[in-house]
């Protein structure tokens, strides 16, 4: 499970405490945007097998190099219409999202050279962070992919159905796990140990 958009030390011990295996940081324009210094204070009390995710969009890989070693990022999100190959050279894995809108989208999954795809749903307001679904039956073509990530409109009402029809290695949620635009912790509680539980029956 990946937490997405954590502002605070709280809130980030919190998910780890309740069973997330990575969290997100997101550097780009969002109301969830952090700045390297808070990230890194929050990065510094988390575990080491936790994942630190950093989220960019259209960054330079020379500066998300640069934020990444300064904070303490284990894994770089790119969330925009950045070719990967620039950035697999700085060594930390990458992980690229893709919007799904149709099969189309799905067929160029395997043609992406990150270490993990994210499926999200396509840019709205933000990059990403949207709140909103995709067709989770378009990526059951993408059964026996080993690195997918699950992402986009994800709460504890629909988890469910999303994990049993895509069968991702891991679920990504912001949004559904916030009341009035700030994350809640018991939204993330039960989002956890909802997916937590489904996955088990898998
Ligand atoms: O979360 C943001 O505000 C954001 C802004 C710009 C680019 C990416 C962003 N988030 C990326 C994520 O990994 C989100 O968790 C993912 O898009 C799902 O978000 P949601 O639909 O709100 O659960």
């Amino acid at each position: 499970m990946k937490i997405c958009g954590i502002k605070s030390v709280e809130m980030a011990l919190h998910a780890v405490h309740a069973g997330a295996d990575a969290i997100g940081f997101v550097f780009a324009p969002s109301k969830r945007e952090i700045t390297p210094a808070k990230a890194k204070e929050i990065i510094l009390e988390l575990p080491e097998e936790t994942w630190k995710v950093g989220v960019f969009v259209d960054e330079s890989p020379e500066k998300i190099a640069k934020i990444a070693d300064a904070v303490g990022l284990t894994h770089i999100q790119l969330h925009g219409e950045e070719h990967v190959s620039l950035y697999l050279e700085h060594g930390k894995p990458v992980i690229k999202s893709v919007s799904v809108r149709s099969e189309a989208d799905i067929e160029k999954v395997r043609d992406v050279k990150a270490d993990y795809i994210l499926l999200d749903s396509p840019p709205s307001l933000y990059k990403g962070g949207n709140g909103t679904s995709f067709n989770w039956s378009l990526a059951t073509k993408l059964e026996g992919t080993k690195n997918v990530l699950l992402a986009g409109g994800l709460n504890v009402e629909n988890i469910k159905q999303a994990i049993q029809t895509v069968q991702p290695y891991m679920v990504d949620v912001s949004s559904g796990v916030e009341t009035d635009g700030e994350k809640d912790p018991k939204k993330i509680s039960a989002f956890i140990n909802k997916a937590k539980r489904i996955r088990e029956d898998v």
